[in-house]
């Protein structure tokens, strides 16, 4: 067994994925054996064309972009870079020009000096499909939301947000299990700790009975339909419920077990905010980090394998060199939202904390200071982000791992790209 012990320096990833190399391709093998013979059909996704394995990460071939304060600039600079052996890099950026339709032009006017990866719009057909078909399953099949909300809803643009986040989505059905999920955490945010009647007070009740939506209560008879009735008692608990079942039946056991940890956190990550919250604490810069690391992104990322078809075997999910690639790109994007929404949530209701406002408050700095200085630290994450991953790429050269972290790296570019051009939610504050 991996020693658990092991700090991310101390981890020895080749000689771990030598140990595991043998018993992890046997045990997806026998995995694939066993769904065979339970259903009568072979796994549930087949891979998609595995984009090519070299160098995951950009450093050195390409150069990230640190966006000039010029606009001038911003055409070349959202280009990305074309060079020799860039293609394969970024499976979120094509070559060549789509066959279907041009997208709409998106304005698009990133945070000036962010490290980001310029991405191109997704493919508009399958947005259009994605789109078409999630709001039929809020509609139709969970009952997200009333017909008040339907301009947000919309104006969220999910549908283009997992397209662009999920380029080797093999299908629209693998990216509507990604979009699905997404709209139920959002709705579990919004509803439960947020704008659309949530608060901190009773907070930890209700998570706790929505996350028995994706870890179901095992329990006497007597209990049992009480607790199964109540999952469809609000939208956040339908939408969980629903979206789950779509993910357990295309997931293999340890990812969607992945998939609770990973919410799990991320509803640890509600609490502290909630707390901090009801007492008006406005915590230290890092304390504040360490709560954005749990109220995170993280989920979305983590699910690449599952949305583009293959598995990435539990043992070397939990890698610690894996699991610091994984944390600092959650972090990376997850900072990328406090500096889009900065903004939204400087106009709302009572002191929002995010990465400019607890550095204003605690460092004693300016607005406009600290917001500059959590540019840098969202910077310094996605260097230490791509920097890892490349170490990591480097010393386990397993396709699955390779195409993981692309699929990880992929959900960075398209999650910036996302929040810069959602121009319906997000604007960003006049510093420049
Ligand atoms: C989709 C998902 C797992 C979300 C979890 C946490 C979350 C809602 C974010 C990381 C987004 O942050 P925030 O709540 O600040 O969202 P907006 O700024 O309101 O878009
Ligand atoms: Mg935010």
């Amino acid at each position: 067994m991996p020693d658990p012990d092991l700090s991310p320096e101390q981890s020895s990833l080749p000689e771990a994925a030598a140990r595991f190399g043998a018993y992890v391709l046997a045990e997806a093998a026998a995995r694939a054996r066993d769904i065979t013979l339970a259903t009568g059909r072979p796994p549930a996704a087949p891979p998609a064309p595995a984009p090519p394995v070299a160098a995951v990460p950009p450093e050195p071939a390409v150069p990230a972009v640190e966006v000039p304060a010029s606009a001038g600039c911003l055409k070349r600079v959202l280009r990305g870079p074309s060079g020799l052996g860039t293609a394969g890099l970024y499976p979120a950026r094509r070559a060549e020009a789509p066959e279907v339709p041009e997208p709409a032009p998106v304005e698009a006017i990133p945070v000036p000096g962010l490290y980001f990866h310029p991405v191109p719009e997704p493919d508009p057909v399958r947005v259009a499909e994605v789109s078409r078909r999630i709001k039929a399953w809020a509609v139709d099949e969970v009952d997200l939301y009333p017909d008040d909300w339907e301009e947000e809803f919309d104006g969220f643009s999910v549908g283009r947000y997992m397209a662009v986040c999920h380029p080797d989505a093999p299908s629209v059905d693998h990216l509507m299990l990604a979009t699905r999920l997404m709209v139920a955490e959002n709705a579990v945010d919004d509803c439960y700790c947020e704008d659309h009647g949530g608060s901190p007070i009773g907070l930890g009740g209700r998570l706790l009975l929505a996350h028995t939506a994706l870890d179901p209560l095992h329990t006497t008879a007597e209990y049992q339909p009480l607790w199964a009735e109540s999952l469809h008692a609000d939208a956040p608990r339908r939408a969980y419920r629903s979206a789950m079942e779509y993910f357990r039946e295309a997931a293999g056991p340890s990812q969607a077990d992945r998939f609770r940890h990973d919410m799990a956190r991320l509803h640890l990550g509600y609490l502290a905010e909630a707390a901090w919250a009801q007492t008006d604490h406005v915590p230290e810069v890092w304390e504040y980090l360490a709560m954005r690391q749990f109220n995170n992104f993280r989920p979305c990322p983590t699910i690449t394998d599952t949305v583009g078809g293959y598995e990435l075997p539990a043992d070397l999910h939990a890698q610690p060199a894996m699991q610091r690639v994984i944390a600092l790109a959650g972090n990376a994007t997850t900072i990328v939202n406090d500096l889009y929404s900065y903004t939204k949530e400087l106009a709302g209701p009572g002191r929002h904390l995010n990465l400019p406002v607890v550095i204003a408050e605690r460092e004693k700095l300016s607005d406009r200071d600290a917001y500059l200085k959590a540019i840098e630290v969202h910077n310094d994450l996605m260097r230490d982000f791509e920097s890892e991953a490349a170490a990591l790429a480097t010393a386990c050269p397993l396709p699955s791992v390779q195409r993981f972290l692309r699929g990880v790296a992929a959900w960075v570019d398209g999650n910036h790209h996302w929040h810069q051009t959602n121009t319906y939610r997000y604007h960003l504050p006049n510093y420049w």
